[in-house]
């Protein structure tokens, strides 16, 4: 796998991240500085949630195959060496699922994005940690020895995604979105998740309700960037694979 040779392309296409629109909500002093590599699943979460919000990110190209990542600079600011990392006038935060949540709670104009309502916020909560825990580590589990390594199409690993695709099916049964009634953060985790699988060509078309959610969440995504900035970074991903 080589991240290198779609860096002009998706870096000059994340660029318009530049222009995000401020929606009036409470806004940092400075824009906030954004560690990432555009094909990067965690890092569109991120760029996702913050062109929701409408917040301007100064977008920092981290190449991790040249190992921009392991500078002493970036170990001191992140240790665990990895991106999305985000420096908010100083604050340090990394895990994209933690920036996600940090941004909507600091700068969301209201509530509708991640919740103050402790049950509500908790459904949001369990969600956004069956995507980290569970399916994306599991088509992680799947797709990065292939993309890595060369490896091939494992089918036990495949089973497991679909068990996977079928527990988010039924936790979404009569739901428009996965935690409710409206998009939330947990919609954009999952959706970065499912848009890497479509990008690899995983069938999860026997589950209707993922089905519907995908269409769904990607057209209310779709005025906020979301061709450019995710869907051209998993179909980038996946080319990857087809080059192995
Ligand atoms: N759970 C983390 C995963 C972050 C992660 O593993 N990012 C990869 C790129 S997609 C990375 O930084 N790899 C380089 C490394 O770990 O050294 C998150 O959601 O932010």
């Amino acid at each position: 796998m080589n991240y290198l040779g779609v860096f002009t392309v998706l870096y000059v296409t994340s660029i318009g991240n530049a222009a995000a629109r401020s929606k009036g909500g409470k806004m940092p002093s400075q824009a906030i500085k954004l560690y990432y590599l555009p094909p990067s699943p965690p890092c569109r979460a991120v760029m996702m949630t913050a062109r929701v919000i409408g917040l301007e990110l100064d977008l920092v190209l981290t190449n991790i195959m040249k190992g921009e990542h392991l500078t002493p600079e970036y170990l001191k600011m992140n240790p665990q060496h990895t991106i999305p990392t985000i420096d908010d006038n100083g604050f340090i935060l990394w895990e994209s699922r933690a920036i996600m949540s940090y941004l909507a709670n600091a700068y969301g104009r209201d509530g509708s994005l991640y919740p103050k309502n402790p049950r509500l916020r908790a459904i949001v909560d369990q969600r956004l940690q069956f995507d980290v825990g569970t399916l994306f580590s599991r088509y992680s589990a799947l797709y990065a020895p292939m993309l890595m390594r060369g490896e091939p199409y494992n089918e036990e690993l495949a089973a497991k995604v679909t068990e996977a695709v079928a527990w988010l099916n039924t936790l979404i049964e009569g739901k428009p979105f996965v935690a409710g009634d409206n998009m939330t953060i947990a919609d954009i985790s999952i959706v970065v998740t499912i848009s890497s699988l479509d990008a690899f060509n995983f069938d999860f078309s026997a589950y209707d309700n993922v089905s519907k959610w995908y269409e769904r969440t990607q057209k209310e995504l779709e005025p906020y960037g979301y061709e450019e900035i995710n869907k051209a970074g998993a179909q980038q991903l996946a080319s990857f694979l087809k080059k192995n």
